[in-house]
């Protein structure tokens, strides 16, 4: 137990020192699986094979997350589910995550306590035995969640983007479309006049769109897949968290070949299902007859077209996902 703060039931993190803030996350993160965890200098991990798979991913108030519609454990959630699908698309183990938090001066404990219990869960939920081994904490203007996770390949190779071979098969694991549609209506629905984010009224929605919503706001990408597909032989492999077609573009430039998606395997919205990011689902390619339980095929590998994505034999000239730079309005809230 720790003693009540004097600063009232939740103060700012403006008004608490950095130790304290970090009493309260170390609390709730969970059992370190590390051989040294957080609380000293740095955390120290074992590697059993000798190699370690690493990857950061940041998100950012304003173009990855609004505050009206994100709580504190969905944004702690998902920080951890787009790290850990990426270690995953490498065929990968995660086995760790660091944390930096910049957060305004103005942000609540109860806030940093949420998104610590969410990382938590996210782990727990998609890759037990990982957990947060560390972090950093600032104070900065714009809430900002930068997410290093770790993983270990016991013994298996790495699966690459470059691996592709014509006539494997092209499949995925997880959903095509399903947080953009969430995305969608969040930016149609629960906006005011002046197009500000407003909080989010779930009795207002159905059901798919609530699923949809919490497709967005919480992903459960598939993450214990992606060493399964490893272990079944996958070719190449990466997590889709721009959009289907924009990935899948940069699967086949890697590769060197063209990927043929079928549309009927897309289901009925065939431009949210090739446009969608941030479902996380995990795209590879397989040779003939070794596509494992969970992948489903979407389409082929074939020889270098005229352009690396095509639809039944169509080459794709849109971008087909979301790029920060080009898409981002430039809105808070
Ligand atoms: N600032 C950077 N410095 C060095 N490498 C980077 C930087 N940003 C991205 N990369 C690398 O470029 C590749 C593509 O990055 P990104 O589009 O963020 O991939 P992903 O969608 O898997 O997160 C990754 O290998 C990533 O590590
Ligand atoms: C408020 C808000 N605006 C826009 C988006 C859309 N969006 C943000 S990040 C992203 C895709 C993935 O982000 P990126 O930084 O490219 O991650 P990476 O590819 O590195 O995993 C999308 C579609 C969003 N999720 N929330
Ligand atoms: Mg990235």
């Amino acid at each position: 137990m720790t003693a009540p703060d004097p600063t009232g039931p939740d103060p700012t993190v403006g008004e608490l020192s950095e130790g304290r803030i970090l009493g309260r996350i170390l609390e709730r993160i969970g059992a370190s699986a590390a051989v040294v965890g957080p609380g000293d200098d740095a955390a120290v991990l074992a590697v059993p094979d000798g190699r370690v798979v690493a990857t950061v991913d940041t998100l950012v108030h304003g173009p990855d997350f609004r505050l009206a519609w994100s709580n504190a454990f969905d944004l702690g959630f998902k920080a951890a589910a787009v790290n850990l699908a990426d270690v995953a698309a490498m065929g990968a183990r995660p086995t760790a995550l660091l944390v930096a938090l910049a957060m305004p001066d103005d942000t609540r404990l109860s806030f940093v306590e949420g998104l610590a219990e969410g990382l938590r869960a996210g782990c727990a939920e998609l890759a037990p035995g990982c957990a947060v081994e560390g972090g950093d904490l600032t104070v900065s203007a714009t809430l900002t969640i930068a997410v290093t996770a770790l993983g270990v390949l016991d013994g298996r190779e790495p699966v690459l983007r470059s691996g592709a071979r014509v006539g494997d098969v092209v499949a995925i694991a997880g959903e095509t479309g399903r947080a953009a549609a969430g995305l969608r209506i969040l930016f149609d629905r629960f906006r005011d006049a002046e197009g500000v984010p407003v909080a989010i009224d779930a009795d207002a929605l159905g059901r798919d769109e609530q699923e949809a919503v919490i497709a967005q706001l919480r992903p459960h990408p598939p993450v214990s897949l992606g060493p399964v597909a490893a272990d079944a032989g996958a070719t190449a492999m990466m997590d889709v968290s721009d959009g289907l077609a924009l990935d899948a573009r940069r699967m086949a430039t890697a590769s060197g070949i063209t990927i043929d998606l079928h549309a009927s395997a897309l289901g009925s919205d065939l431009h949210g299902a090739l446009t969608g990011g941030e479902d996380h689902a995990l795209l590879a390619c397989f040779p003939p007859g070794a596509v494992p339980a969970g992948f489903r095929p979407i389409g082929v590998v074939v020889a270098a077209g005229p352009s690396p994505v095509s639809v039944d034999g169509t080459p794709y000239e849109e971008r087909g996902g979301w790029d920060p730079y080009a898409d981002w309005d430039a809105g808070r809230g």
